[in-house]
């Protein structure tokens, strides 16, 4: 359930027609809600009833708006970080250094220092590497970090392949069965504070099982470790959690996933993390745009060409993702189409065959479910600028990213006078 909803046959963002913030700000357009977000952010920490004070980290790739983290900052959210921008991002935002995380394989060295000058409450460790360097580092601060090695545990998470993170072929973490001895060794550094272990094997997971298997694996590894002196407090369980991306679709609830963690992590005696993005923010926004024009294809059905791009919303031409094509007024009528960006590439597409509202020149439309790795995966190609970015709460919206026009982006660039 989301707050984008047909009201007298108009599609909503809570209480704000469609039509009028495409008239206020143009299209395309990301519409985020704010009631949505903040409904999933409950959702997800109700789900963990079961565990004792869960530590949330919002996963920032997902969507990074500064509005949106000061909307999951308000609900006691941290954040999980990946590069000193995100860093950056989440203490303007108003999380506490405390509560971000940073995670990610090539953290660098520049990465490492702002984390520990910001005071951040753990370094996810991606390589006993990683974790010499940044010893190195806190020993020169004068202080001890506290750190957690990110293991990959050969667990296929049976999502898409570009976006599994937990098999042994993958970058991330390190290999389990040199997990306790790397572990001791960092332990063994003055500048770290090993805690804990993490684990994060996919994203868009439909099912449970691969992350009740890994958190397994974790499990015996604390075992292993405390039996090998070591000291364990917390361990991080990652994001991952799927999201329908098409109508009727359905995946595990927070609900079933905080009981199978409770049942899993029973007797661990640790502090508990979680990473989550798309489960928070996915279905919370849509990418308002508008159709161009229409034009035949030969016998086939017609192109619907829209002003949204492989730019604003990359996912179809990255993954082959689905996401919903709603008209903003439908009629009732349907139609067949292939629906297309602008872009001067044939993988600009957003769907082919598909049945849909019937819709024309000028009319307007939402991808549905584009509120995580939407926006943030934006890029200008083609000169296109990047894409504005609404937040609804109720019957107000506000702009909470500019439009960069193609001219702001042609201004950051020089022709060398030799030129
Ligand atoms: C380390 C880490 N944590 C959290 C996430 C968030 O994942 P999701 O958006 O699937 O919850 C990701 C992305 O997959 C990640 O790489
Ligand atoms: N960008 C991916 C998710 C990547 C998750 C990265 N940890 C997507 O849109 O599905």
């Amino acid at each position: 359930m989301d707050h984008f909803e047909l009201r007298d046959g108009i599609l909503h963002a809570e209480d704000v027609p469609l039509p009028a913030i495409a008239e206020a700000v143009g299209t395309p357009v990301y519409v985020y809600s704010r009631a949505t977000l903040v409904r999933h952010a409950r959702v997800f920490r109700d789900g963990l009833a079961g565990v004792a004070n869960p530590h949330i980290a919002f996963a920032v790739k997902a969507n990074p708006n500064l509005a949106v983290l000061k909307v999951l900052a308000k609900e006691g959210f941290g954040a999980d970080v990946v590069s000193g921008g995100e860093l950056t991002r989440a203490l303007a935002a108003g999380i506490r250094p405390q509560d971000v995380v940073f995670s990610g394989v090539g953290k660098t060295h520049p990465e490492l220092v702002q984390g520990i000058e910001a005071g951040i409450g753990q370094f996810n460790l991606e390589s006993e590497e990683e974790g010499y360097e940044l010893a190195a580092i806190a020993r020169r601060h004068g202080v001890t970090v506290p750190c957690a090695l990110r293991v990959n545990p050969d667990v296929d998470a049976r999502t898409h392949e570009k976006i599994s993170t937990g098999k042994r072929e993958n970058k991330f973490g390190v290999p389990l069965d040199r997990a306790a001895a790397i572990y001791a060794a960092l332990a063994a550094e003055p500048g770290l504070e090993m805690r804990g272990v993490a684990v994060h094997i996919g994203s868009q997971l439909a099912d449970l099982e691969p992350l009740e298997t890994a958190f397994g694996k974790l499990g015996a590894l604390i075992e292993e470790l405390r039996t090998g002196g070591q000291t364990v407090t917390h361990a991080d369980l990652g994001g991952g959690l799927g999201v329908p991306y098409r109508k009727h679709e359905t995946f595990p609830s927070p609900a079933e996933y905080g009981a199978m963690v409770a049942r899993v992590t029973a007797g661990w005696d640790v502090q508990l993390s979680f990473e989550p993005g798309r489960v928070i923010a996915g279905n919370a926004g849509v990418l308002l745009t508008r159709v161009v024009r229409s034009k035949r294809s030969g016998n086939g059905p017609p192109f619907v060409i829209v002003d949204a791009a492989m730019n604003d919303l990359a996912r179809p031409a990255m993954y082959g993702a689905w996401h919903d094509f709603d008209a903003v007024a439908p009629t009732g009528e349907r139609m067949t189409a292939h629906i297309v960006g602008p872009i001067c590439e044939t993988g600009d597409t957003f769907a082919m065959d598909r049945e849909i509202d019937a819709i024309g020149a000028g009319d307007l439309a939402v991808f549905r479910t584009a509120g995580a790795y939407g926006a943030t995966m934006a890029s200008s190609y083609n000169s296109r600028g990047f894409v504005a970015e609404v937040l609804v709460d109720g019957g107000k919206f506000a702009v909470v990213a500019d439009r960069i026009s193609p001219h702001a982006i042609m201004d950051a660039e020089r022709v060398p006078e030799w030129l």
